[in-house]
């Protein structure tokens, strides 16, 4: 929803800068709720005005000769019930458009992430992504929840400036000048607040990013003195610092601003007292505005305290809509409903081809990038392909490619000898079943597996011991590093997808189950029929495959076909 936005407008023209176009496409999001904003800010603006009328009936009743009447009793609680009641219900709904707003955006960011290509999540640090999921969504979600009582508040102070127009010319004159007064100077502590707030922002991006380092980091940190003195010290310390700074700042401007509009608002209530017989006023209006003008100030100080809420749920805004432009590249078809489809299970494939693909990371600063390609290679149905080359000569980044995880920038991928496009490409995913080196482990089954099927893999895989699968959920993932290897190894063999990718699997095995993993579970894997593509630095097991291909520098330099192990297949 938010991409579609950003989309439609163009951003970078003339006379509006990129943040505010942003914003304004951001708000769009509030689109769907807009019948019932509306409602909600009808019913407190309603709420807001039977307040001021209220004020006006206890006013003119004072002085009233006849007192309180019966018709003014009615009146009196009418307006009672439609100012209390005004605002509660507005407050009611409003409360809950902000959560059905605040969960659209997670979904819509949630949704943005799973879309986007993955060399653009890793070009994105997991710090800021979670800065803006998580602050800047509170942030928009304090302000859509407070909406509706800024709408009564501005109702009231206009229903209240209304009534002492009604009373007396001068008044309302005099309190208009005042209440500009206060607006003037919020307006400009806000200007100089708000450069402030950006730079709030940036320190808590660098904040969640420490975080992580305390979290993630934690044994290093317990291990090393100087880096924990370092990052808590230093990096830490001075985010917060900073934040806390900038944050204070901000409020002593605020609360001064706020001082400078109470002094002025009391200046002419003084200047009323003082004044009045100067300016020809009666004594019953004056009591009547001075009610009034007690009565307002109370929202009209609501209405000054939201500016600084308002920019910052602009900024915020901005931060969102700006995540969002950057994730901006969707790729086509990925698929997010269940009921789509969920994979080619059980499909039987001919051969995958790599033909002229090539692939440049961005450069770095001064480095130039690492190129992989162009690459030419056909792997079989059946095959148990080992990739093998030093650290950075490109291996997985030539899987990333197979397995259309990148896209190439150069050349094309062939299934069956059909171009996989970039419609295909998520149907194509779906063959593979991967372990990367940095896997993630679910601890459940999105395919769903009978126990038994389960229970005679993680026997096999020797962890039937520690695990086992109760529903489609393994009943622990508190493993050991090899061990929880191990079961995502179960976990790819249940998926039942053609072809396994794995990425130095074996590398935290102890020496006998590396043997049973090359020498027994690969070739039983092949046996099932499945496709293997495993890169291995285990030189001992390179006789198990039955091609070996070798990068160097981002290039194929060897593809060799083991003739023995083809002889062997032959005879099996
Ligand atoms: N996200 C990235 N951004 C920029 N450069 C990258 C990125 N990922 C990898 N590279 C570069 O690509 C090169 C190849 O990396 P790759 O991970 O493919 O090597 P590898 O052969 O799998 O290494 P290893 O055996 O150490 O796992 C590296 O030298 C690295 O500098």
């Amino acid at each position: 929803m938010l991409e579609k936005m950003l989309k439609a407008i163009p951003l970078g023209g003339a006379g509006q800068s990129r943040q505010e176009k942003l914003f304004w496409v951001a708000l769009g999001l509030l689109r769907p709720f807009w019948p019932l904003a509306a409602f909600a800010t009808a019913i407190g603006i309603l709420g807001g005005l039977a307040s001021a009328w209220l004020l006006a009936t206890i006013n003119s009743s004072l002085h009233d000769a006849d007192g309180f009447t019966v018709p003014l009793l009615a009146r009196f609680a009418g307006l009672c019930a439609l100012s209390v009641g005004g605002t509660a219900i507005s407050g009611a709904i409003n409360s809950i458009l902000g959560q059905k707003i605040i969960a659209a955006l997670r979904k819509d960011i949630a949704a943005q992430i799973l879309q986007a290509p993955i060399a653009s999540l890793e070009a994105h640090r997991s710090y800021r992504l979670m800065s803006v999921l998580t602050g800047d969504v509170d942030t928009v979600s304090a302000f859509t929840f407070n909406f509706s009582g800024y709408a009564i508040a501005l109702a009231i102070t206009v229903g209240g400036f209304a009534y002492l127009l009604t009373l007396s010319p001068a008044v309302f004159l005099l309190a208009l000048v005042s209440l500009a007064t206060g607006l003037a100077v919020n307006i400009i502590s806000q200007r100089v607040w708000i450069r402030d707030y950006q730079a709030v922002r940036v320190a808590q991006d660098e904040l969640h990013m420490q975080y992580r380092a305390i979290i993630d980091g934690a044994k290093e940190l317990k291990i090393s003195r100087p880096r924990r003195e370092r990052v808590f010290d230093v990096l830490l310390r001075g985010a917060a610092d900073r934040i806390a700074e900038l944050k204070s700042r901000a409020m002593r401007l605020h609360w001064i601003a706020d001082a400078s509009g109470s002094a002025a608002f009391f200046v002419m209530i003084g200047l009323l007292l003082t004044a009045r017989n100067q300016l020809g006023i009666d004594t019953t209006v004056i009591s009547g505005a001075v009610i009034v003008l007690l009565y307002v100030k109370g929202p009209m100080e609501q209405i000054a305290g939201a500016l600084p809420v308002f920019d910052q749920a602009r900024i915020s805004f901005s931060r969102i809509a700006a995540l969002s432009a950057d994730l901006d590249q969707r790729e086509p078809n990925i698929l997010l409903s269940p009921e789509l489809g969920s994979g080619t299970n059980g499909l039987a494939i001919r051969s995958i081809e790599l033909r002229g693909v090539r692939y440049a990371f961005p450069a770095g600063n001064d480095v130039p990038p690492f190129v992989l390609g162009p690459v030419d290679l056909t792997i079989h149905a059946g095959e148990l392909l080992f990739i093998v080359g030093d650290n950075g000569s490109g291996k997985t980044t030539l899987i990333k490619l197979l397995l259309g995880l990148y896209v190439p920038q150069q050349g094309s991928i062939l299934l069956d000898g059909v171009v996989v496009t970039p419609e295909d490409r998520d149907h194509y995913r779906q063959l593979f079943s991967t372990i990367f080196s940095d896997y993630y482990l679910f601890d459940d089954l999105a395919y769903g597996a009978l126990p038994e099927e389960a229970g005679r893999h993680l026997a096999r895989l020797g962890i039937a011991h520690k695990v086992t699968l109760d529903g489609d959920r393994f009943t622990t993932t508190d493993l050991s590093s090899g061990q929880r290897k191990r079961l995502a190894l179960v976990q790819a063999w249940l998926e039942h997808r053609p072809i396994i990718v794995t990425d130095e699997w074996a590398a935290d095995q102890d020496p006998d189950f590396r043997r049973i993993f090359y020498e027994e579970l690969l070739p039983e894997m092949t046996k099932q029929g499945r496709t293997l593509i495993v890169i291995s630095h285990d030189d001992r097991y390179f006789h198990v495959a039955d091609r070996i291909v070798r990068m160097v520098n981002g290039h194929i330099v060897e593809d060799r076909i083991e003739e023995d192990t083809l002889v062997q297949k032959e005879s099996r």
